[in-house]
């Protein structure tokens, strides 16, 4: 994929898709309950595909057409054993939560992805799962995938995770829906709650109290109708391109603005960005807005602590805005992008440096001295979706042609991005 800088303003509208957290756990959560739970603005991305996937081959039946998807729920014991692997694809997401399932259920099962997948750190699930009395093991020893899971009744747990992560966190709920007793997860600093709200909307016991969530052990789940948001983590290369294309103006639709999610509109405002919220309302029980995004003379800032959680899919792409911005932007904390489908870390600053900015690594982070020029070149997607998606908004901030091997990765999590990117360049 070539691209080169926009030549006018970014203008017009444009709609995102459903958010990948709430569209995977719609599918896991409908597959357990009793009844037929529909979702429409379903993210049609390859690793909630892989979501669907695992549940069809443990028997599920999931109609998938392009406006309604129907999971005829079979209960919290209604799973049967898949008749071979089951293939997480590049889904992080998909191989954490899953593995939560699998481990309560009454068979056994292998559990695999691709090379990435097969990377990345999965004792961070094995550890609390082990004391919850599953029988989880990575079968090369290398604390990754391929995992056997030996499913059976589990107990329950008070458990204070290493890391703060969403998948971890959700993993360790949705096994407590076969423990014996409560479970609880702290973490050291609050992420994602799709999983807490969606649970409750279908039934389960679950409670919430700062970093601290319980589940009760539950009987049943109960089927539901679900409106999924749109993605702040997709919405956000249009806010960074909206922000950084001189005489831009956006109005980006029917995006969520969970609390645990909107770091980036944090930083933004932070940072000096016109950023305002339009026709706020609820959909899932969760917090959804327009965004409308003008462009803006943005300043450094600082980026760490709790606020990390909250934004730490889209740090790539804040990277990006920082460049640009006047003064300094430190970004620390954030270790945890060296364990995502790629080294983020390294990869941001390595194709930053290869554009003319000033980016110094750091051990958890960057600090990046905004105003150098970018210029084209060519960056390797590493077939990484975010760091694509990335470079395509850095693309239209450089002189020249900035060119992106692998670019089809976007398809992960936003099949649509390079539409619907040239329909708002094409329109200004
Ligand atoms: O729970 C989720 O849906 C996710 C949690 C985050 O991962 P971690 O929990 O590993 O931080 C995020 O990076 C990922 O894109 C989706
Ligand atoms: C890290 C991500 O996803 P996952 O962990 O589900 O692969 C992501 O989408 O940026």
């Amino acid at each position: 994929m070539k691209l080169t800088r926009a030549t006018s303003p970014l203008k017009g509208t444009v709609s995102i898709p459903g958010d990948k957290s709430i569209s995977h756990r719609a599918v896991m959560f409908g597959a357990l309950a009793e009844g037929t739970t529909e979702v429409t603005n379903f993210l049609q991305g390859a690793d909630c595909l892989s979501t669907i996937d695992c549940f069809r081959r443990m028997g599920i039946e999931i109609e998938n057409t392009p406006d309604l998807i129907k999971i005829h729920g079979r209960g919290l014991h209604g799973l049967s054993a898949p008749s071979g692997i089951l293939d997480t694809g590049n889904s992080g997401t998909t191989t954490r939560l899953i593995s939560g399932i699998l481990s309560g259920q009454s068979f056994e099962t292998v559990l695999t992805g691709d090379s990435s997948i097969q990377s990345r750190p999965m004792g961070r699930i094995i550890r609390p799962l082990t004391q919850m009395g599953a029988n989880i093991t990575s079968l090369k020893g290398n604390g990754c995938a391929p995992l056997l899971i030996k499913g059976r009744l589990l107990k329950g747990i008070s458990y204070s995770t290493e890391v703060a992560s969403a998948q971890v966190k959700s993993c360790i709920l949705l096994a407590g829906l076969y423990a014996d007793g409560p479970v609880s997860v702290t973490e050291p600093a609050l992420t994602r709650n799709h999983t807490e709200i969606m649970l409750r909307s279908f039934g389960a016991d679950v409670i919430s109290h700062g970093r601290t969530a319980r589940i009760y052990p539950s009987p049943k789940l109960h089927c539901q109708n679900i409106c999924v948001p749109g993605d702040i983590s997709s919405a956000a290369y249009f806010i960074a391109a909206g922000l950084l294309v001189p005489g831009s103006e956006i109005l980006i639709k029917n995006v969520g603005i969970n609390p645990t999610r909107d770091g980036i509109l944090r930083v933004c405002q932070a940072m000096g960005a016109d950023i305002t919220l339009l026709n706020e309302s609820f959909d899932a029980g969760e917090p959804v807005a327009d965004l409308l995004v003008k462009y803006s003379e943005l300043h450094g800032t600082e980026i760490g602590g709790d606020i990390i959680p909250t934004l730490i899919d889209e740090l790539p792409v804040i990277a990006v805005l920082a460049c640009h911005a006047r003064g300094t932007t430190v970004i620390k904390d954030a270790q945890e992008l060296k364990v995502k489908e790629s080294n983020r870390l390294d990869v941001m600053v390595k194709s930053l440096s290869a554009m003319g900015a000033n980016v110094t690594a750091m051990d958890d982070g960057m600090v990046i001295e905004g105003g150098s020029p970018l210029h084209g070149a060519v960056i390797d997607s590493v077939a990484d979706h975010r760091i694509a998606m990335t470079f395509a908004v850095a693309a239209l901030t450089a002189s020249g042609e900035t060119e992106i091997l692998g670019a089809d990765c976007v398809n992960i999590s936003y099949p649509g991005f390079y539409h619907d990117l040239e329909k708002l360049v094409r329109q200004g």
